[in-house]
């Protein structure tokens, strides 16, 4: 993994924040308002965001069919070709508008922008066209983080050879956290946290993460979460939330939870 934060200094906190694609659909404006704030307590922040309810959308308009293994999609060639244009060609550039709309200074990116998300296949045989990241170049997003631009990623990779490849978005985040060294990461989905027995769990450890994956209580768009969330927290990101649209959800933490 290639980083060059290490390198430099910098009084800034950097946060990744990953927008799901359920609650792009449900986006309310003065979501944006934290944005401000975040960059008012001298934040510097890469936004990830997925677009599954687009993609299923167009897929279907494309009478394409795909299916979802613990939360990837499986994804066919001519699935991922719908798949880049959904999320580079519409996803993306109505989140740019909002950020800039919303007085933050916002630019849209791909895997392919400054060679950012170099991929090789996962395993073709189970998920077709699915990146691998093998390496996130950061040079792009120091330049823009440093003149104080958002980065807004969309979860497309690519082959050395160019062609693209699906991400879960999930992954691409804690991928980015890691690369860029973030001091904390935000799952922004359409449930305020990880709910068991409809509880929502304000703090959750992996012991528990682990049972809860095995028993069936933590399931489809949720695993790619809290895989994501344990990557990099046993990577040394300090802070891992999962959260809804109002910031509130579930803290992710190594400390054993006292019962
Ligand atoms: N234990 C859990 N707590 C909350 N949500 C869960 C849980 N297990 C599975 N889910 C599902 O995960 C969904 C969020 O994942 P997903 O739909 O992929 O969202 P996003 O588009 O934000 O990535 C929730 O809406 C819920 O249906
Ligand atoms: C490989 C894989 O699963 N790709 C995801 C990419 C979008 C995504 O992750 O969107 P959400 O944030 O809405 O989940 C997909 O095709 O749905």
């Amino acid at each position: 993994m290639t980083t060059s934060k290490s390198t430099q200094h910098t009084e800034h906190k950097r946060i990744v924040i990953k927008l799901g694609g359920s609650m792009l659909e449900g986006l309310e404006s003065s979501f944006f308002k934290t944005f401000h704030e975040f960059q008012n307590a001298g934040y510097e922040i890469i936004i990830v965001h997925g677009g599954g309810p687009a993609i299923n959308r167009e897929l279907a308009k494309n009478g394409v069919t795909s299916s979802v293994v613990n939360g990837i999609r499986v994804t066919s060639k001519e699935a991922v070709s719908i798949v880049q244009a959904t999320l580079v060609g519409q996803v993306n550039p109505f989140l740019v508008h909002q950020l800039n709309k919303a007085g933050i200074e916002a630019i849209g990116l791909s895997g392919y922008d400054g060679k950012l998300l170099s991929c090789t296949v996962l395993d073709e045989a189970v998920y077709g066209s699915v990146g691998q990241i093998q390496q996130v170049q950061t040079d792009m997003l120091e330049k823009l983080l440093k003149a104080q631009i958002v980065p807004v990623i969309s979860c497309i990779g690519a082959t050395a050879d160019g062609a693209p490849l699906n991400i879960n978005a999930d992954t691409v985040a804690s991928e980015i956290a890691l690369a860029v060294k973030a001091d904390s990461l935000l799952l922004v989905t359409d449930t305020p946290g990880i709910q068991i027995n409809q509880v929502i769990q304000a703090t959750v450890s992996p012991d528990e993460i682990t049972q809860w994956v095995a028993s069936g209580d933590i399931y489809g768009g949720m695993i790619p979460k809290v895989e994501a969330a344990l990557a990099c927290l046993q990577s040394g990101i300090p802070s891992v939330q999962i959260v809804g649209q109002q910031l509130t959800g579930t803290d992710i933490t190594l400390q054993e939870v006292l019962a």
